[in-house]
Order: C-alpha cells, then sequence, then structure tokens
C-alpha cells in the first residue's frame, strides 16, 4: 500500500512537472496531499512522506543538496544515538528508580488520607484521583515521550465528544501485553485517567504501588470464583454510585489474557455450549459484565466496546516501551447506550456473546485490511503525563544525586555494599513488577478449571 501511494505521488507530480510546474514544487504540493492521505492509511504510509521528505532533498541544486543529505544524515544518525540511548540500562534504572520512589511517596501520601475519608468522602475521592494521576502517568509518559507509541483511535464523529464526559463501562479485548497501558493513554487524553477503574484480579492488589494506589481508587477486585465474587463484587460496584468524577470502568470479559493454548480450550467450551467459535477472542464470561451492568445501570451512560489492535502484527511489551521502542496502537470504540442492554441475566449474556462475535468480525477487518471501521479522530497526546514525570524526577533525583557523592566521597566500604544491595533489591522488585504483565508468565486461569471439571 505504501508502494503504491509513493508511486501515486511521484506520479502524480511528474504530471504536475510536466506541465511546467517543476519537479520540486510538483513534490512540496503533492507531498502534503500524500502526508495527509498517510494519516489515515497505517504506518507505512507514514513511511512513504518521510521517503518523499528525503527526495525532495535530494533533489535541490547539488551544493545546497549536499547540505541537506548531510544534516538529513546528522539527524538519522542523532536518533540512532536517542535510540541507543534509550536501551541503556543505565537510563532504566533511572525510569525504575523514579517510579519506584515516586510511587511509593504517593502511596504514602495515600495513607495519609486516611482520616479525610471520615470527614469528607467526597473530598478524599478528589484528592486520590489527583495523587492516582501522579502514578499512572508515569507510565503514561513512558508510552506516550518515551516511546512515542501512536494511538489512534476509531470512532464515530457522534460519539467523540461524549468521551470524558460520562461514566462508561469499557469492554476491551485482553490480547496484549500493554493493553492496560494503552487503555491509561486513551483515559489522559479524555482527562479521566486519576478516576478510572477496572474489574481487576485480587492478585493485582498486591502488586507494590500500583495495586496498593488502587485500594484508594476503590478499584473492584475479584477473586475469579463466581461463589466468593458475586456479593464482593456487588457491594463494591454499589459504592461507585456517587462517585464524584466521571470514570470508565474497564472489562476484560475474557478474564484472562489470549494464549493459543486457552483459546483452544475456551472453543471447546463455545462448542459443548452451543456458541459460534472466536477466532481472535477468548469465549467471555458473562457474570462479570451482567453484575456490572446491573449495579452501574442509572450511573453509568453506556457500553463503550473497545476493539484493539497493533499495525504489522506488532507484539508490544513493557520491557519493549522501556527500551524506546515505537509501536502502532489502533482502537476502535462503539458506544451503545446502557438501556440496549438487557436486563434479564441470560439475555444478557446472550447479548455479551453476540458483542464478541461483532468484535471478532472487527478483528478479521482488520487483520484483512489494516483498518477498523470508521473514521479516525485521535486525540493528542497531553504534556501533563510528561511534566509530571519530569516534576517527580527532580524531587526525587536530587536526594539520590547528594546520596551517590556522599557516598562516593565518603568512601565507606559498608555504606556503599548497603546501597548496592538497595538497588538490587529494587531492581528484582521492578522486574517482578513489569513480570505481571507477561503473557508467558500469564495464570492458569482458563486451564485448570476445564481440567478439573474434567476431572
Ligand atoms: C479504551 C479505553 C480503555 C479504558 C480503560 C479504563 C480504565 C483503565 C483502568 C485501569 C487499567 C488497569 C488494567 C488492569 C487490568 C487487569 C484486568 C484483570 O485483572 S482481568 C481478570 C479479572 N477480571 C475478570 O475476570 C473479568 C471477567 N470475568 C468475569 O466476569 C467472571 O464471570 C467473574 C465475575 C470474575 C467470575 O469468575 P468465574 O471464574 O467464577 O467465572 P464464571 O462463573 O463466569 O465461570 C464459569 C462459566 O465460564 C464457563 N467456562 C469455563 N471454562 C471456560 C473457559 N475456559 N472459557 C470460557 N468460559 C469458560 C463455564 O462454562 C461457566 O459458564 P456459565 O456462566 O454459562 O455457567
Ligand atoms: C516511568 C516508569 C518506568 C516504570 C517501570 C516499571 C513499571 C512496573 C509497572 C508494573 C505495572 C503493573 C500493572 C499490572 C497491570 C497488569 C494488567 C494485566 O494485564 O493483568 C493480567 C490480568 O488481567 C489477567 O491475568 P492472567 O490471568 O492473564 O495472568
Amino acid at each position: 500500500m505504501a508502494k503504491k501511494l509513493s508511486d501515486k505521488v511521484k506520479a502524480a507530480a511528474a504530471a504536475d512537472e510536466s506541465k511546467g510546474r517543476g519537479l520540486q514544487g510538483a513534490l512540496r504540493t503533492r507531498l502534503r496531499a500524500g502526508t495527509q492521505q498517510a494519516d489515515g492509511c497505517g504506518s507505512s504510509c507514514g513511511e512513504v512522506a518521510h521517503s518523499l521528505v528525503s527526495e525532495q532533498l535530494c533533489l535541490g541544486g547539488s551544493s545546497r543538496q549536499n547540505n541537506s543529505w548531510s544534516s538529513h544524515k546528522r539527524l538519522e544518525r542523532r536518533m540512532g544515538l536517542l535510540q541507543l540511548l534509550k536501551s541503556q540500562l543505565v537510563c532504566h534504572l533511572i525510569l525504575c528508580y523514579v517510579f519506584l520512589a515516586s510511587g511509593l511517596i504517593v502511596n504514602l501520601l495515600q495513607l495519609c488520607t486516611l482520616p479525610l475519608w471520615l470527614v469528607s468522602k467526597q473530598l478524599a475521592r478528589r484528592v486520590n484521583i489527583r495523587l492516582a494521576y501522579c502514578i499512572s502517568s508515569q507510565l503514561v509518559a513512558l508510552l506516550e515521550w518515551w516511546s512515542g507509541t501512536e494511538c489512534n483511535l476509531y470512532t464515530d464523529p457522534e460519539t467523540y465528544p461524549l468521551f470524558g464526559k460520562e461514566n462508561a463501562i469499557v469492554v476491551l479485548n485482553h490480547n496484549f501485553e500493554i493493553d492496560f497501558l494503552c487503555g491509561w493513554t486513551y483515559c489522559d487524553r479524555f482527562g479521566v485517567l486519576g478516576s478510572s477503574k477496572v474489574l481487576a484480579k485480587k492478585e493485582l492488589s498486591y502488586v507494590p504501588v500500583i495495586g496498593w494506589m488502587w485500594y484508594f481508587l476503590e478499584i473492584v477486585f475479584c477473586k475469579r470464583k463466581w461463589e466468593e465474587d458475586r456479593s464482593t463484587v456487588a457491594q463494591s460496584l454499589q459504592r461507585l454510585w456517587d462517585y464524584p468524577e466521571n470514570y470508565w470502568f474497564l472489562l476484560h470479559c475474557e478474564g484472562t489474557r489470549f494464549t493459543p493454548k486457552k483459546h483452544q480450550i475456551s472453543m471447546q467450551v463455545a462448542e459443548s455450549k452451543g456458541l459460534p467459535k472466536l477466532k481472535y477472542h477468548l469465549l467471555p464470561r458473562t457474570k462479570g459484565f451482567w453484575v456490572t451492568v446491573q449495579n452501574l445501570r442509572g450511573t453509568v451512560a453506556a457500553v463503550y466496546d473497545s476493539t484493539l489492535n497493533f499495525r504489522n502484527k506488532e507484539t508490544p511489551s513493557l520491557r519493549g516501551i522501556l527500551n524506546g521502542k515505537k509501536y502502532h496502537a489502533d482502537l476502535y470504540v462503539r458506544r451503545i447506550p446502557l438501556e440496549l442492554i438487557p436486563e434479564d441475566e441470560a439475555e444478557c449474556a446472550a447479548w455479551l456473546h453476540k458483542l464478541y462475535q461483532e468484535k471478532d468480525g472487527f478483528q478479521e477487518q482488520y487483520a484483512q485490511t489494516g483498518r477498523f471501521p470508521g473514521p479516525i479522530r485521535s486525540p493528542p497526546r497531553r504534556l501533563w503525563s510528561l511534566i509530571n514525570w519530569l516534576f517527580w524526577s527532580c524531587i526525587v533525583l536530587y536526594p539520590l544525586f547528594l546520596l551517590v557523592t556522599h557516598l562516593i566521597s565518603s568512601g565507606s566500604m559498608l555504606a556503599i555494599t548497603t546501597a548496592a544491595v538497595l538497588c538490587s533489591a529494587a531492581s528484582v522488585g521492578v522486574r517482578w513488577m513489569i513480570g505481571q504483565t507477561e503473557i508467558d508468565k500469564s495464570s492458569n486461569y482458563g486451564i485448570k478449571e476445564v481440567s478439573l471439571n474434567n476431572n
């Protein structure tokens, strides 16, 4: 497609040239048109614009051509150096240190808000929303500003203005290691990052910084055991009725991340239930969806059916992001008013199965054409996440710098060894946290229960 576009633009430019406009001017005009077209058609098309710029640089007079060419080369070399820098361990250690140190400070501040809950619950919630933003937006900054990952949004123009202005249940496919992070990015762009919620597995509540922050955000945890979850999940959802700010409530109805083995097993379950097979999704669990819709009816306006995929079959990871690797996310969102969702449990379950069949169709279309339906309306990344990261870096890196210089000048072996042990422990801790996002280390949920049922 990229080659086709490039050829098309060049051919049109040559035609313009023959009309006497000069090849450079013609290319410049066509380039503008080409870049606009590239906006809507995939990453490779973006590269067309880049290659045309390079060609244009080569088309000037010979001395200008040499200057432009060498400055282009310099730029490329600088980009290469920047990329090399981003892959260095020392950079990762600094990023992780800032995240851990600032995260623990924020957790401590959240603890300090406990008395406030007794005096004014709504004020305590608003304070915690802002504190949580300080943590989650650091990961958003990592995605948007460090790795430069592109996040496109396919949605219809009537829906777009409602994003961030109402409470919504977001049903998102669970196929990627960074789908939670892409979710956060969209939340940030529509101003609901601090307040957004999820139906999360209980194990995540023990993850330092993020899991601890979630207690204060009234995140809903489940054990993925319906007998226990049916009452605890409903109670936690009821508490959100008077939440003071707009939020998105995320539900991965598959309940676990996609792996070929889990897919095979869940399709056996689908078959046994007489349901059509899904190619790109696990069979959704319907109880969590039903209980969420029932308990949030009246306070949530719609379900945002969200389907995420990455261009060129990219398999993004948090490690890749930390290394500065750029990915290209595409998200398709359909708004479905909550009144359209059946109240009866069995009907609601059938509705969800149908929704997942439609989602599977969208993924098939994406696999075939590289596009979801509808126009792209991508909100720009916001500066706030970067400003927040710079602010916390100043706060926690300055004392670290003082400490390191003091340690070195003191020459005390004991102090230096203690610092090295603490650094290693922190590094192991962060690796474990990153491990939580890795599909290779995914739980046995969706495998174990079926083999138990079969025994
Ligand atoms: C685009 C914008 C994005 C916006 C983002 C917004 C906010 C962001 C905020 C935070 C981001 C952080 C993200 C963190 C992500 C963390 C996510 C998770 O932790 S996912 C895991 C936890 N969540 C869930 O599990 C939700 C889905 N699960 C359910 O709804 C379950 O029903 C349950 C309520 C958890 C109960 O679990 P249980 O295991 O008891 O399930 P069921 O009773 O439903 O299971 C029995 C049921 O399933 C059938 N079955 C059996 N085996 C399988 C199988 N392998 N596959 C499919 N189905 C199976 C079985 O036959 C039973 O069927 P039935 O109900 O018909 O009897
Ligand atoms: C600037 C910042 C640098 C930071 C570097 C360190 C970052 C460490 C971040 C750790 C973030 C931990 C958040 C975990 C969210 C994981 C969400 C997820 O995807 O959970 C999986 C479950 O849904 C299903 O589990 P499985 O049954 O598949 O198993």
